[in-house]
């Protein structure tokens, strides 16, 4: 095999990418990103190895999630916060129902490149270049917005690094504490159907603070009390932004890319002789590849020992995404051949990208059941083969939208134009993701 390098993956066939039309331009955003700062900490990212390691082995929980795709103009404090608040309720959900250490790693803070279908699309007989994420063009439906701007670059590398500056601030500042985080939760599910099931975990969960406090267990002699880690990941599809923010570690010796802790590699990018492989080979970050219902085990066998040729556990995260209906046909010839292989991985299921379909009123949606459905299969698919259901990844926002049918709320077709706002794909909302946490935690018991 050649030796890599971070400009390595160069030479080799790439698709999903845009074309921009000054290259003296893209390679001066290049030169600028890679004089910048790194976005995160090499030793943060081993830090997120090593408990990933632990998931492998059967001893914890991914909890993956965040936006389809990040937004320039959706850029606020209350929006970050309240994606940060959805993920800490599902993890809490997850650690006290569920009895299960959680890992938190969110779709945040470089989320800005998405890999589509067509490289077209036509609204009323105009069809223009198809929107790539905030990282490449604009939403907006004209010929200029749709043209691709590398200095998009550059604003998503200022905004990423504010996204991380505040999600930490409210990781160690104050707003994860679990004294608080209670409190806050009870006001979050205050309309919720599942209210007196969350108020009965929320009281358990006083109980027990309150009993650690008459043993001197507190807030301020205990840091896990107070604080908590959240990491960043994004899938890394735009490799001119993620080779500029890739860096020599000091400590190690070692190449990390340091524009988020994790990242994974997409269902469409995925080819074992292109770009996006032979990128991520190199890097030392824990990182993730989409599984979809196409793929072979000798083809994912070679996949993994191409991405975890040393057999790490931690290294090497599975995303399955295979759609409700292809589950059972799918998955556990898989699970059983990395079993016997003896390959080291954490299985997490996206049960998002495989239930997408258009509403009879026009919207791309999911339907809460068929997601629901995927999560059962995956944990009742791994409970038969003897691996360890390691964890799950989801589109989500802490909005009040209107994306994704079903749930509690029976949001039906006619309720979707009520706050359709993503950008590409359809996201649960906090009541939907709420109601995703007992399921899911129900299940971990089970296991
Ligand atoms: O998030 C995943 C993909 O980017 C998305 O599903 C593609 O959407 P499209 O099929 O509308 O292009
Ligand atoms: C594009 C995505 O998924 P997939 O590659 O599985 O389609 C995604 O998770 O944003």
């Amino acid at each position: 095999m050649s030796q890599w390098q971070p400009d390595s993956w160069r030479a080799k066939p790439i698709v999903q990418q845009p074309t921009y039309d000054d290259k003296q331009e893209l390679s001066q955003v290049e030169d600028t990103l890679k004089s910048y700062p790194p976005l995160v900490f090499a030793a943060e990212t081993r830090e997120l190895f090593r408990q990933l390691g632990d998931v492998a082995e059967g001893k914890g929980f991914l909890l993956q999630g965040g936006d389809c795709a990040e937004s320039f103009d959706e850029f606020n404090a209350p929006k970050i916060r309240d994606t940060f608040k959805v993920i800490l309720q599902m993890a809490i959900v997850l650690t006290f129902a569920g009895r299960c250490p959680v890992t938190k790693v969110a779709r945040m803070a470089g989320q800005y490149a998405k890999p589509r279908s067509g490289d077209f699309e036509t609204i009323n007989g105009i069809a223009l270049p198809s929107y790539r994420g905030d990282i490449i063009n604009s939403f907006e439906f004209t010929k200029e917005a749709r043209r691709p701007d590398p200095n998009r670059m550059v604003e998503a590398y200022n905004k990423s690094a504010s996204t991380l500056n505040l999600l930490r601030a409210f990781a160690q500042g104050g707003l994860a504490d679990l004294h608080e985080v209670n409190r806050w939760n009870m006001a979050f599910v205050e309309n919720n159907p599942l209210k007196e099931r969350y108020q009965d975990l929320a009281k358990r969960i006083q109980d027990s603070l309150e009993l650690m406090s008459v043993m001197g267990i507190n807030a301020t002699n205990t840091p896990t009390l107070r604080e908590t880690s959240l990491y960043t990941s994004h899938e890394a599809l735009l490799l001119n932004y993620e080779q500029a923010l890739t860096r020599v570690d000091t400590l190690t010796g070692n190449w990390y890319n340091c524009s988020a802790h994790m990242l994974w590699i997409g269902e469409r990018t995925r080819q074992l002789d292109h770009a996006h492989l032979e990128f991520f080979r190199g890097i030392h970050n824990p990182v993730g590849v989409k599984v979809g219902p196409s793929m072979q085990e000798d083809e994912l066998i070679q996949l993994i020992d191409a991405l975890n040729p040393e057999n790490e556990a931690g290294r090497l995260t599975l995303i399955t995404r295979m759609g409700a209906d292809n589950l059972e046909q799918n998955l556990p010839k898989l699970l059983r051949r990395v079993k016997q292989e003896g390959r080291k991985v954490v299985w997490s299921s996206d049960p998002m990208h495989g239930n997408t379909f258009t509403s009879e009123s026009g919207y791309k949606t999911r339907n809460f059941d068929s997601i629901l459905r995927e999560i059962q299969q995956f944990f009742a698919a791994h409970k038969a083969e003897g691996t360890h259901a390691g964890g799950i990844h989801l589109e989500m926002t802490g909005q009040h939208v209107t994306e994704c049918t079903g749930g509690a709320y029976q949001i039906g077709d006619a309720d979707l134009a009520e706050a359709y706002k993503t950008q590409c794909d359809p996201r649960l909302n906090a009541d939907q993701v709420l109601e995703m946490a007992f399921i899911v935690a129900d299940n971990l018991r089970a296991n």
